[in-house]
């Protein structure tokens, strides 16, 4: 059963569509990411589905029950709505005490004061707090403070947690601990969160489904897998750093895998992903990961070797990167420093290069209008992407 059902969901704001026709279900228990770069209306949504902001168009169900419908001009205001928020500004009462903050908002439902206080230290217990109850919130670090903003969106045992990036504010190495400490919590509660990040690996870690968002839409929905190795679109694909995508075409679909050939190659790439929904003749893009090429070697009997020109290698720390040129296509090579000594052809300059045919994704060329809005993803490297982007 779905938990949370979104039906054609639409906002604006002025001439700006933030949501244009999202429609989402989520289950029970389900862990559900909305990921996109700044803009793309994951909060807008979320926002939404709280009450906060008044949709234009479309319908929301919590729990089985409509909390908003336009066509019938319903809407139930946020607070009859069974859901807890947690946002990225911890939003805590600085002159109370841990306690009294995750006890507030029973007390405000006129809990009794000792029976609020024992479900306040239940959470308290679960966010691994219970021993910071009698101190005040200021005196936590900011890691310990946005534990208490879960601990307190988690007392009323809400049927859905919304968190808009609460881990934003965070250094590094508490963001990562904090992820885990979120993902033991949806564990162990199974509450249903809707949660919002551009950070992919946020999305990846923790999620058991991501809707990954684009201009107001949710442009492709589904596990991270499915979303990672198979990106529906080519924005969704340089979205989730495919650096190297190039436009050809499906030669012939085998028990080995998918022929095709880039526009302008002598030769073909096998692909070994099915390739859903594609058929030979077909107009493709063919994305590969920059850590899915390596460098081979002509004697072993390998498919996807090709004869390349390093046109420049960068030392990144723990990767080297290359940039080489196939065909007169430039491509994005990424390699472990341990194996980052390439094998030289006769020239410096020259090297074979091997495609991994497990990681080659491809993606039907649609007629859909393109845009010009760049992608921005922070772990993208803005690599040799080749295409001319006249469709999406
Ligand atoms: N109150 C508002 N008034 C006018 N425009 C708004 C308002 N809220 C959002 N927008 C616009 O709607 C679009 C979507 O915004 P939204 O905050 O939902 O995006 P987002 O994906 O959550 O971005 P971010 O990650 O930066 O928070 C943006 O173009 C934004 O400028």
């Amino acid at each position: 059963m779905s938990i949370v059902r979104i039906d054609d969901l639409t906002k604006r704001f002025g001439g700006v569509t933030a949501v244009d026709r999202v429609s989402l279900d989520i289950g029970d228990g389900e862990f559900v990411a909305l990921l996109g770069p700044s803009g793309c209306g994951k909060t807008t949504t979320l926002r939404c589905i709280a009450g906060l902001e008044s949709p234009d168009e479309g319908s929301i169900q919590l729990g089985g029950g409509t909390v908003v419908d336009r066509s019938r001009g319903y809407e139930l205001p946020p607070h009859k709505r069974d859901i807890g928020m947690v946002f990225q500004s911890y939003a805590l009462w600085p002159h109370m005490t841990v306690v009294q903050n995750v006890s507030y908002p029973l007390r405000l439902k006129r809990e009794r004061k000792q029976a609020a206080r024992a479900k306040a230290m239940d959470a308290l217990e679960l966010v691994g707090l219970a021993d910071y109850a009698p101190r005040s919130v200021s005196a936590l670090s900011g890691g310990q403070q946005q534990r208490v903003a879960l601990a307190r969106a988690l007392v009323r045992e809400p049927s859905v947690l919304l968190l808009d990036e609460p881990l934003s504010n965070l250094d590094a190495a508490l963001r990562t601990q904090m992820r885990v400490e979120l993902k033991r919590i949806h564990e162990q509660t199974r509450s249903t969160m809707v949660y919002v990040t551009h950070d992919q690996e946020e999305a990846v870690s923790m999620s058991d489904r991501i809707a990954v968002m684009h201009g107001g839409r949710a442009v492709q929905v589904g596990t991270p897998r499915e979303v990672f190795d198979a990106p529906s679109t080519r924005w969704v694909a340089e979205f989730l750093g495919y650096e190297n995508i190039l436009p050809g075409r499906i030669e012939a679909i085998g028990g080995a895998g998918t022929e095709v050939r880039p526009d302008g190659w002598d030769a073909g790439l096998l692909c070994a992903r099915p390739a859903a929904g594609c058929s030979t003749g077909d107009r493709v893009w063919i994305a590969v990961r920059s850590t899915a090429i390596g460098f081979g070697d002509r004697s072993a009997d390998r498919p996807n070797l090709l004869d390349a020109k390093v046109l420049r290698s960068t030392f990144l720390g723990t990767v080297t990167e290359h940039e080489v040129s196939a065909f007169g296509s430039g491509l994005v090579v990424k390699q472990l420093t341990a194996d980052g000594v390439r094998p030289t052809g006769a020239q410096a300059d020259e090297a074979v290069i091997r495609v991994d045919p497990t990681q080659i994704a491809l993606i039907p060329i649609t007629d859909e209008p393109a845009t010009d809005e760049p992608v921005t993803n922070e772990s993208t490297t803005g690599g040799l992407a080749t295409g001319n982007g006249s469709a999406s």
